[in-house]
Parts: structure tokens; sequence; C-alpha cells
């Protein structure tokens, strides 16, 4: 049986999606499979795995993805990125996917290491470039990366939203967003991107913050606005780890909550390897999730 994300996704009763990533080394391996077990018994839409977040790639991306799949009956979706790969390893790994019946690929370009020349010759550049050789390779689902806030590394907004465009027509079925803060700013992307023709669903992605250091590393990665509402939260409760979380979750949650409440079904938590932050947004989701349209 295949399950393409862009199926789940004509299926217009409220979903969460969770992310998680793999571990750095193999000694990890145990603790993540088993959060990813606990996170899949909590019935999401699907878990994301991803590939080297901030650069680099990870060789347990398949793995988790096929035992998330098989094992724990949930859907998944492996992330893929190709600045840090030859054109050749990119293939291998896609290779391995399709061995794995994995139906669905997150097509990033990936993080530049700080230390790694880029763009390399002959080598990719673009995600778009991975995107059309997922294509010729299988028959996968893919998602791509979007930004309500506009890439980190581009100058103008329009810019952002027109190589969108050109990605999305590469063959994208699914974008999701990089985290953000205010619903508003997600709500005022999706006008602006519908109005240039990106009509493919599109995933808010929600990252819940439950301490001081994980918003820290948050910023670097996404370089999003904190509005003065979150930053009087890490203020007041910050250096109180149960208030930190008890509070990232209910702010989270709230988010959440606005974007169904404005039609908005599909939602992805960027909870990452913390079963109990999932559990803890599903809990608070419980009586919603059941609401048809
Ligand atoms: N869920 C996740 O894991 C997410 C990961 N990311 C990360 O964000 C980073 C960027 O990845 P992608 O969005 O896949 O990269 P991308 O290739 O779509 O875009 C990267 C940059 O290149 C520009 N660009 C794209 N196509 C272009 C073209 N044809 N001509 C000229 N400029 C072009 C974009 O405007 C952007 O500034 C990666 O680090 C990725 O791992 C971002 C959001 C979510
Ligand atoms: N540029 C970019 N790269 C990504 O890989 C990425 C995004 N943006 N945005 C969406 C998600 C969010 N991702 C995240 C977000 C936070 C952590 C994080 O807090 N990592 C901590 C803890 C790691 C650990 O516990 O081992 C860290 O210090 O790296 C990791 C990945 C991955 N994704």
């Amino acid at each position: 049986m295949t399950c393409k994300i862009r199926d789940i996704l004509k299926d217009q009763t409220p979903q969460v999606s969770f992310e998680i990533f793999p571990p750095k080394t193999d000694a990890g391996y145990d603790s993540v499979l088993s959060a990813a077990e606990k996170i899949a018994a909590l019935k999401p839409s699907f878990i994301s795995v991803t590939y080297g977040a901030g650069g680099g790639t990870s060789k347990n991306t398949v793995s988790i993805a096929s035992h998330i799949k098989d094992d724990f009956g949930v859907t998944s979706l492996a992330h893929l990125t190709c600045v840090s790969s030859t054109r050749e390893e990119v293939h291998q790994v896609i290779d391995k996917l399709k061995e794995k019946n994995i139906d669905n690929i997150l097509a990033l370009r990936g993080d530049i290491p700080k230390d790694n020349a880029f763009p390399l010759p002959n080598q990719y550049r673009y995600a778009c470039e991975l995107i059309e050789d997922i294509k010729q390779q299988g028959d996968f689902c893919i998602g791509a990366a979007c930004y309500p806030e506009g890439h980190v590394e581009t100058e103008h907004k329009k810019d952002d939203i027109s190589n969108l465009k050109t990605k999305v027509d590469c063959g994208v079925d699914f974008l999701t967003t990089q985290m953000f803060f205010d619903n508003n700013i997600f709500y005022n992307f999706l006008y602006r991107i519908r109005e240039k023709g990106i009509l493919v669903p599109v995933l808010p992605g929600i990252m819940p913050i439950t301490n001081k250091k994980q918003l820290r590393r948050s910023m670097e990665l996404s370089g999003t606005a904190v509005p003065q509402r979150f930053l009087a939260i890490i203020d007041r409760f910050g250096d109180d780890p149960e208030a930190m979380k008890q509070a990232g979750i209910a702010y989270a949650t709230d988010q959440i909550i606005d974007l169904i409440a404005n039609g908005i079904n599909h939602i992805h938590v960027y909870s990452m390897n913390k079963p109990d932050v999932a559990a803890a947004i599903m809990n608070n989701l419980s009586a919603i999730l059941k609401i048809e349209d």
C-alpha cells in the first residue's frame, strides 16, 4: 500500500504531523527510535525525519523513516538535502528510499556548513535541481520548504517568491514552512504566493520553544522574528525549565488553534525528539482534532 502525503492532505479534518531528527552518533540510535515510537503512538498524520540540520548529512534518516512506516504504522517523510553531497551520493540515497518503499521525500538544498565551499562545480546548488533528479528516479510524493519571512540568504522577498514558484513548478506536491511565531506572517505569505500562482498545499511549521537554548538554536537556523509577546515569556519563565516548557507548549497550541480556526487543517509541528511535548500538544487539541469541516 502506498501512502502519499499529497493524498493525506486532501482530508479536510484537522491533523497534526511531527518532526524528529536522527542521532548525531550511532550511540543515540535506540533512544531516537524509542522517541519515534512514542510519537507514532499519538497517531499523527505523518512523521518527518531530518537529514543533517545545520549542515552535513545523516546515514540514519532512511532507516528511521522505514521503521516509522513499517513497524510503527505511521506514514513517514524522509528529508533529503543535496548541498553537502555529490550527485552520485544523493542518487544512492534515493535508491535506498525506493528500496524501502518510502513514498515521501522533503527535498531540500540544506544548510551550508560553515567551513564548506559552495557551490561546488557540477554539484547541486538549488533544491529544484534535486527535485528534478528525484522525479527521474522514482514515483515519490515530493515536499519542499518555503519561508514566510523570506529566506535568510535572499535580499528581496519578491525574488524569494519567484524562486519558490520555479521550485514548485519543478514538481513539488506540497510545501512546509519555516517556523514562525506570528500567524499573521503566515496568512500574509499564503495570500502573496496564491496571488503568484503557487497553488499546492502549504503546511505551516510550528516550533514549540520549551527552553532558552532551543530558542537560540532555532533563531540561528531560521532568522525568524520573535514577537514581543513571546519575548516576555522567555524573560519571565526562561530560567525555570518546567514553567518555560508549559508556556512554550501553550504558545504553540495557541498558534495551532488559531490556524485551525482560520481553515488551515494540516499543521506540521517541530516538536523534534520530545514525545512529551508532542503528547501535550495532541492532548491540548484532543476535541479540536475530531472536528469535521
Ligand atoms: N523542515 C526543514 O527541515 C526545513 C529546512 N530548511 C533549511 O533551509 C535551507 C534552504 O533549503 P531550501 O529551501 O530547500 O533551498 P532552496 O534551494 O529552495 O533556496 C535556497 C536559496 O536559494 C534561492 N534560490 C532557490 N532557487 C533559486 C533559483 N532557481 N535561482 C536563484 N536563486 C534560487 C532561494 O531564494 C533561497 O535564498 C536548508 O538549510 C534547509 O535544510 C528550511 C525550512 C524547513
Ligand atoms: N535552516 C533550517 N535548517 C533546518 O534543519 C530546519 C529549519 N531551518 N527549520 C525547520 C526545522 C527545525 N529544525 C530544528 C530545529 C531545532 C533544532 C534544535 O533545537 N536542536 C538542538 C538540540 C539538538 C539535540 O537535542 O541534540 C541543537 O542544539 O542542535 C534542531 C532542528 C530542523 N529544520
